[in-house]
């Protein structure tokens, strides 16, 4: 019988429907398993094994569940609304959250039209009413939509296009939303009103498109269905929760709200004894079960939209819509990539070089500094966002010191972890001196000396303490190069294992080297030798015991501290390090 072989590649977990055509992109390079009606416990059971995660709104991502998802990557939202992902906690793990902000706003869209024309002219009802064999013509008479106005609570992406659709029917417009943007409204003919209570007097159909927020949570109760004319209508195919269901009914009940129409609730799907349930049930209300972006080319949307994400995310690279990050756009990251890779490469760097290496009195010392300053040098320093390259510099100078906790560095947590650690990043742009580079970009890491207060902490102050800690680095045809390190110059790719030494430059110093690296059975790649940079506080000087310069080995393996030790004190190698990529 074959024994089956376990699969290396990344898992990805999708526990609802999700459209195929997405799915498709998945296909061979990971290994993606669609289980429906999984319960709580069973998720969390089996959440451990993967890598991604991919809901609709029915599933739960809780604070619990991602505690128990050890491995998990992205947790990527096919459709807008992330109420149902505890965003805080997946930030707190480092899991990105990605959503797909407008696959599904026509469709949610045409479903608020749809609502609220069927309520406007019972197409329920009289549907129902025909299909029992009646024909109830006087009883179901209608209003127009035409000349009425309509009050849209939440004018973002599906409330301005509400907006849109319902100019053509010949609709007054009005909205409430603190935080709309003036210009959107105007263009789409909207008033928008100052309160909630402008727009609540003057509806004839109301219609919520906000997010389920602390601020949004019940914002329709029994004191504001008061206020509202007996003749009025009320739409929701925003999220349960923003009206209150009991009030709802009750006024539906009085005659003091006229009809309504609800795709979202409280409880979903309702129980019989939830209160959504009254709702769902009431005469007066058009009622369907969560159908707002349940069309065909949404959900063909929505679908391609995370998993492209999804597959960015496990390729190492950033999404275009993180719900818990800034949204980087794709040409900007398309240049940031290689600068991300080389400030994490001088962030590793600085903490490998300067956190252990051997000095000349055979002592491990440990130099590494909290505060840093981050500069983006010549043309870089125009790009609009840094937090890519802020986030590459705390993983790299976290990763070879954390790596064993299993920390997954990125955007999402990365200023939590620094602050976490005491370490603080200034980033700075700078356009000085492009004219003096042979490269349009450079970045420069700067850890500073220990200022002394007075001449006697002067005195106390170790040398090293008393000297900025200085790493630089560009991209040349999208490789990361270092061209400075502490005082030298020199050009240097940060790859595989390095040898660092600090040694007098004078003759001798590469052969002693290389030939006790032979006799360890270290061979050696490649080579540069960095002399002073100009700037170093000693620089050019020629006197052969007063000139350091730096080696930089690049080797086939490891460097054990004997064969270090042997390098120091003798033939003027001053310190030693060993770093890898
Ligand atoms: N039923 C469905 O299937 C379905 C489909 C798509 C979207 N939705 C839901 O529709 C809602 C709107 O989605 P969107 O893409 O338009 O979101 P959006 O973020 O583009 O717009 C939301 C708007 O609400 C405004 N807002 C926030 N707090 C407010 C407050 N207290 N008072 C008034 N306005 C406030 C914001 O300023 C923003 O303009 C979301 O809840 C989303 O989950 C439901
Ligand atoms: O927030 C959304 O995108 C909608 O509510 C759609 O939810 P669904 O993907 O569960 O249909």
């Amino acid at each position: 019988m074959a024994i089956p072989i376990p699969s290396s590649k990344p898992k990805i977990l999708i526990p609802e429907k999700v459209s195929p055509d997405g799915l498709a992109l998945l296909q061979g390079q990971f290994e993606v398993d669609e289980k429906k009606g999984l319960s709580p416990e069973q998720l969390k059971d089996i959440i451990g094994e993967y890598e991604a995660l991919i809901v609709r709104s029915e599933t739960q991502v809780t604070a619990e569940l991602l505690a128990a998802a050890k491995k998990l990557k992205v947790v990527a939202r096919a459709g807008v609304g992330v109420d149902n992902v505890d965003v805080v906690a997946a930030t707190k793990h480092g899991i990105i959250v990605v959503n797909s902000p407008s696959g599904n706003i026509n469709a949610a869209a045409e479903h608020t039209i749809a609502l609220m024309m069927a309520v406007a002219r019972n197409i329920a009802d009289g549907s129902q009413s025909i299909k029992s064999g009646k024909w109830e013509r006087s009883r179901l008479v209608g209003v127009e939509a035409k000349g009425k106005t309509l009050a849209i609570v939440g004018l973002g992406k599906v409330g301005l296009t509400v907006a849109r659709i319902a100019t053509g029917l010949g609709m007054r417009l009005i909205a409430y939303d603190p935080y709309a943007n003036p210009n959107l409204a105007a263009a789409a003919s909207v008033t928008l009103k100052p309160s909630l209570v402008d727009i609540l007097k003057e509806a004839d159909f109301l219609t919520l498109h906000t997010p389920l927020i602390a601020s949004t949570r019940g914002m329709i109760g029994a004191n504001e269905l008061a206020t509202m004319k007996p003749t009025a209508r009320i739409l929701n195919v925003a999220r349960g929760g923003m009206i209150d269901e009991i009030a709802l009914v009750e006024a539906l009940d009085k005659g003091t709200i006229a009809g309504a129409g609800i795709d979202v609730f409280t409880s979903e799907p309702p129980k019989p004894d939830d209160t959504a349930s009254r709702l769902v049930a009431h005469p007066k209300v058009v009622a369907t079960p969560h159908l707002g972006a349940s069309t065909k080319e949404a959900q063909e949307n929505v679908s391609i939209d995370v998993c492209e994400q999804v597959v960015s995310i496990l390729s190492g690279e950033l999404p275009r819509s993180a719900v818990n990050a800034p949204i980087i756009l794709p040409e900007e990251y398309r240049t940031l990539q290689p600068f991300v890779t080389l400030v994490e490469k001088m962030g590793s760097l600085y903490t490998q070089h300067y956190s252990n290496h051997l000095t000349a009195t055979g002592v491990t010392s440990n130099n590494f500094r909290t505060t840093f300053d981050l500069t983006y040098e010549g043309s870089l320093s125009n790009i609009n966002t840094t937090k890519p390259l802020f986030a590459a510099l705390v993983k790299g100078l976290l990763t070879p010191i954390t790596s064993s906790d299993g920390l997954n560095i990125n955007i999402v947590n990365a200023e939590l972890l620094a602050k976490d650690r005491g370490i603080l990043i200034n980033e700075h742009r700078s356009r000085e001196n492009v004219e003096n580079k042979p490269y349009s970009s450079w970045i420069t890491l700067r850890a500073r000396a220990t200022r002394a207060t007075s001449p006697s902490v002067s005195k106390s102050l170790k040398l090293e303490e008393q000297e900025d800690q200085v790493i630089q680095g560009f991209v040349s045809a999208n490789k990361p190069f270092i061209s400075r390190l502490d005082r030298f110059k020199g050009e240097f790719v940060p790859r595989g294992t390095l040898l660092i030494c600090r040694n007098f430059d004078s003759c001798g110093k590469i052969g002693f080297v290389g030939n006790m690296l032979g006799q360890a059975g270290v061979n050696i790649k490649f080579m540069n030798v960095a002399p002073l940079h100009e700037d170093a506080e000693d620089g050019g000087d020629d006197d052969e015991e007063g000139s350091e310069a730096l080696m930089i080995l690049g080797v086939d393996k490891p460097v054990s501290e004997e064969v270090l030790k042997g390098l120091i004190g003798k033939e003027g190698v001053l310190e030693a390090s060993v770093v890898t990529f």
